[in-house]
């Protein structure tokens, strides 16, 4: 048997910030991965996704600038795209060792709540930390057989003539603008109105009609009752209101958390359909057992950005004299759609529940940064305190949204007044040097 202080059970981005944290610290760490390091970010997510966008991306700005523009080829941009994800899941790789983290490739299960088996070795820690993430949620009906899932379009060699996506959420819009740009015809089928819930409607409207525009086919208020195989890469897809053709169907219709082959239940580790329940320490039912990312159920989006953050903290707790709980910082998430969707702070739904708080509209659309690239659909809404008239949210349709909503993150977050701003030379003309008339736009 091996004694360790901490075990990490998972090597995705939460486990691996959790584990470095730790090393650096001093402790003596082990970390087991059954796939691959750096998990779904680095081998089957935002890494292979962004990879992808950024062809797709420069086709779309070309567009938008009435450029005459080539095809892409799907090949370079999967070739690219396997190269940029094959390194990062090397250096993520021995980054661990290099740290001085034990690696261990294979299956962990519990052999007690200090102790782990991994190909039939045991190893025992005083805090064990389950990374373990999560799973496409693949829907059930004839012919699910047929269904495949994000990771499958992202590792594709081919890019299918005519592809349908089900689902009409954060996955489905970056997988449609990539396949769009690439030449493919999108079909999205989503069972109500609703697409990315968590949005401004209007905003979202407005970028439902801009993919409509470039050729992708919503069928709001459409389940899919079954996929019939035609012949080799041909499928009827049958809703409960109409029945279409396609060469490829792509499930995106949430995750599920990873945990059931884990025997928490005997570790006294309490769970649920959100995931493994943790305190505001990141401690599960078990004083030994901790969880982070998106396997555990905390009160935050299941993000890359959660999960290293929810890492580190743990990372940095776990062993002080008094250990603190988890306080987030101003959260920020974008769409990878094209135009990009980003959110940061408080949102533009949860805004319109609370009178204290107002929602500005800018249209960004004539503002020379914007103009300059043919972005028009530029807008944001911004969400202000009536009393304070402090800035403390805002969502953003553009190509730069991405961009924006992280200079918005550092503002919110450092409390940054426009009299801090009037002090600050930026490059101009830049989205930088924008701040301080968005600042007064409120
Ligand atoms: C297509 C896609 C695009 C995304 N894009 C973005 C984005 O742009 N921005 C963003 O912030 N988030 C994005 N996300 C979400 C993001 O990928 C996740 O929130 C993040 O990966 C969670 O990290 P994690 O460490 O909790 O889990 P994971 O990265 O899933 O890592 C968990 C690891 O645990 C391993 N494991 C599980 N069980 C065991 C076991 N018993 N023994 C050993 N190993 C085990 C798994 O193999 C896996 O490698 C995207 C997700 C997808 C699917
Ligand atoms: N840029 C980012 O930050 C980013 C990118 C990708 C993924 N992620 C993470 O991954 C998670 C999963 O992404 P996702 O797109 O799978 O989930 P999601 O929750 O964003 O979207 C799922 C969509 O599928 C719809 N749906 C559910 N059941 C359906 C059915 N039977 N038929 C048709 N539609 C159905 C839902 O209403 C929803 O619109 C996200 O919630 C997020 O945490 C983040």
């Amino acid at each position: 048997m091996q004694i360790f202080d901490a075990i990490i059970i998972g090597g995705g981005v939460g486990g691996g910030a959790a584990a470095l944290s730790l090393a650096t610290r001093g402790y003596k760490v082990i970390i087991v991965e059954e796939r691959d390091w750096g998990g779904t970010t680095i081998n089957r997510g935002s890494t292979s996704k962004r990879a992808l966008l950024a062809s797709a991306e420069t086709h779309y700005r070309l567009r938008q600038l009435r450029q005459p523009v080539l095809p892409l080829s799907w090949e370079e941009m999967a070739a690219h795209s396997a190269s940029v994800t094959m390194a990062a899941n090397q250096r993520y790789g021995s980054r661990l060792v290099k740290s001085g983290v034990t690696t261990i490739e294979g299956h962990a299960t519990f052999v007690d709540s200090q102790t782990i088996k991994v190909h039939g070795q045991q190893y025992q820690a005083k805090w064990i930390i389950l990374a373990t993430g999560a799973r496409p949620r693949m829907l059930k009906f004839p012919g699910d057989q047929y269904l495949e899932h994000s990771a499958s379009f992202l590792k594709s060699a081919i890019l299918p003539k005519n592809i349908t996506i089900i689902g009409a959420g954060i996955i489905s819009f970056a997988l449609a603008s990539i396949a769009t740009e690439a030449g493919s015809k999108v079909t999205i089928v989503q069972h109500n109105q609703r697409a990315l819930g968590i949005f401004d409607r209007d905003l979202v409207q407005k970028l439902v009609h801009t993919l409509s525009d470039a050729g992708v086919d919503f069928k709001f208020d459409n389940n899919v009752q079954s996929i019939t195989r035609l012949s080799t890469n041909d499928y009827e897809v049958n809703t409960d209101k109409t029945t279409f053709k396609t060469n490829a169907i792509y499930c995106v219709a949430g995750r599920i958390p990873n945990f059931e082959d884990l025997n928490l239940s005997a570790m006294g580790v309490r769970f649920g359909e959100y995931g493994i329940k943790v305190d505001e320490k990141l401690q599960t039912t078990n004083p030994h057992i901790f969880a982070l990312g998106d396997c555990c159920d905390a009160p935050v989006p299941k993000l890359s950005n959660f999960a290293i953050y929810q890492g580190k903290y743990l990372g940095t707790s776990l062993g002080s004299v008094a250990r603190f709980s988890i306080k987030y910082p101003v959260p920020a998430l974008t769409v990878f759609s094209l135009p990009k969707l980003g959110q940061v702070g408080i949102s533009v739904q949860k805004a319109a529940q609370q009178s204290d708080l107002e929602v500005k509209n800018v249209d960004l659309s004539q503002w020379q940064t914007y103009s300059r690239n043919g972005d028009n659909l530029a807008q944001m809404k911004l969400v202000v305190n009536k009393g304070s008239q402090q800035i403390v949210g805002a969502e953003v349709l553009s190509q730069d949204a991405d961009y924006l909503v992280n200079y918005l993150v550092l503002m919110m977050q450092q409390h940054v007044s426009t009299d801090d701003l009037i002090q600050q030379l930026f490059a101009y003309p830049t989205q930088a040097s924008d701040l301080y008339g968005i600042w007064q736009a409120k």
